[in-house]
């Protein structure tokens, strides 16, 4: 799988990024800043790049480690043994960092796509089901062992008991590794095996253990909201992970995959992206079906003036042009606003794109329409991202709610009298969603909720307020899908 699609596989939506001066979100202070995304970025993240440079910076590939020990992998013409591995854990040791599996990955180049694909499923993996390897692990050592030794440990654990690998290949790995490693880890290399060999038999420990727990900043409010047995549940849909959807570009086209109800189509996890027919020709984009769900809400019509505030990397913009739809792209990075004209240009489609903070952007003319996919905490997407609980802390909520509502004012001064407006965020945090909405329409008495035909939507996602709110745990039979609050206002006129 080359590069591209490594980067296609990703998801496009989601995304927090820097409030550039009226908000006061600190891209530095972010435990997961992320880089400028060489492609689809992987959401909620700041696009100043520090942490990706400090990762690859630890991280690169020939970099001596401390006391001068040669990589086992350095110079080889082939690649070292148990490449994947090696590289899943230095991905599991970036997100001890502080970093995104995304951000890791720049310190997998000298892995071929195939090794880095594999990588990063077993870095994913092991994070996915990080409390069942624990609980296997607890009754088996004293004392926790130093954290890349852990991490060592969870990951053989993992692929013993999650990944169908069978114990001797995945004990001798991890105890070759362990060997190549520093003295530290050399002199683990004992202990690992003995765990592991015990931890091959932990199958029923592994089963009665809980899916990791919500991090406690997030877990309240869930529960304040929906309950212990939707938080449960959402932890349960967490763990099992995300397949991979596809918007066709014109509905009903022939698209590969299970076509599901909301017209997004459905492939398993894993699935190589460019070698699906119809990549070349542009006929669908990577998007999870809750991401499709707000360019849908607000049913652009040809011809219509349509600003999408936050675009990039520009999954609803394709959606938005598809419609016919006149759309102007606005978002604050560069970068990402580069990465949508890529997009745009591979499924041939036109925006006018323009690298601007949305609250300094005004158009000629008053718009049919806004969509404001905000920037959030990108809690809606931890099936695909399984280190971002790990790796925020709640922080950021405060602000990332106070510049939503700057630009949910700012949005709804765009609009013609009867003009629409769509807010969505893939976020689970109820701040960034239904008391968003109630908070803007307590300001904007010229606005109402123009709630979803229920005949056209599933009457569990339609919220009291007429708003649509997915979760994880809904549409179990099918999968799951990412979490998006959605609300649709008209400006009364
Ligand atoms: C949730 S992501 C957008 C995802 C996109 N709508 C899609 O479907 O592919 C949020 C985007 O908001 C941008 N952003 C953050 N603050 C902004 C601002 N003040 N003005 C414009 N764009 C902003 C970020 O750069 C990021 O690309």
């Amino acid at each position: 799988m080359g590069k591209r699609n490594d980067d296609e596989r990703r998801e496009t939506a989601g995304g927090e990024a820097r409030p550039k001066r009226r908000a006061a979100v600190d891209p530095a202070r972010q435990p997961g800043a992320l880089p400028p995304p060489p492609a689809a970025a992987p959401p909620g993240y700041l696009d100043n790049g520090e942490a990706a440079k400090r990762v690859a910076a630890a991280k690169k590939p020939g970099r001596k480690p401390p006391g001068g020990r040669k990589d086992p992998g350095e110079g080889r013409a082939q690649p070292a043994p148990h490449a994947a591995r090696r590289g899943a854990l230095r991905l599991l040791a970036a997100v001890r960092e502080g970093a995104t599996l995304a951000e890791g990955e720049e310190a997998l180049a000298e892995l071929s796509p195939a090794e880095r694909a594999r990588a990063r499923r077993l870095a994913a993996m092991t994070l996915r089901h990080r409390s069942r390897s624990e609980a296997v692990l607890a009754g088996l050592i004293d004392r926790r062992p130093r954290p890349e030794v852990m991490d060592l440990l969870q990951l053989a654990v993992t692929e013993m008991l999650a990944g169908a690998e069978a114990p001797h290949g995945a004990v001798n790995a991890a105890v070759a590794l362990a060997r190549s490693g520093g003295a530290k880890a050399k002199a683990a290399a004992g202990m690992v095996n003995a765990v592991l060999r015990r931890a091959a038999e932990g199958q029923a420990a592994w089963e009665e253990a809980a899916p990791p727990r919500l991090p406690d900043w997030l877990r309240r409010p869930v529960v304040t909201e929906w309950g212990e047995e939707i938080a449960a549940a959402i932890e349960a849909a967490h763990e099992r992970g995300a397949a991979l959807d596809l918007t066709p570009r014109a509905p009903g086209a022939p698209v590969s995959g299970e076509a599901l109800p909301t017209g997004s189509h459905r492939l398993p996890a894993g699935t190589q992206v460019t070698a699906l027919p119809g990549y070349a020709e542009g006929d669908w984009w990577v998007q999870d079906a809750a991401a499709a769900l707000p360019v849908r809400l607000l049913a652009p019509r040809p011809g219509e003036t349509v600003a999408d505030l936050c675009a990039a990397p520009g999954g609803k913009t394709m959606q938005l042009a598809a419609a016919g739809a006149r759309v102007t792209a606005i978002d604050l990075s560069p970068q990402r606003l580069a990465r949508l004209a890529e997009n745009l240009s591979r499924v041939g489609l036109e925006a006018e794109t323009v690298a601007a903070d949305a609250l300094d952007w005004a158009p000629p003319a008053a718009l049919d329409a806004v969509l404001l996919d905000a920037p959030c905490s990108a809690t809606g997407t931890i099936r695909r991202h399984p280190e971002l609980p790990l790796i925020r802390d709640g922080a950021m909520i405060p602000d990332l709610v106070r510049l939503q509502a700057q630009l949910i004012d700012h949005a709804a001064g765009l609009l013609k009298p009867g003009g629409r407006l769509v807010y969505a965020v893939c976020s689970l945090h109820p701040a960034e969603g239904e008391r968003q909405l109630e908070a803007a329409l307590a300001r904007h008495p010229g606005l109402a909720v123009e709630p979803p035909d229920p005949g056209d939507w599933p009457a569990e996602w339609i919220t009291p307020q007429g708003a649509i709110r997915t979760r994880p745990d809904h549409w179990p039979g099918l999968g799951g899908l990412d979490g998006f609050f959605i609300a649709r206002l008209r400006t009364r006129g």
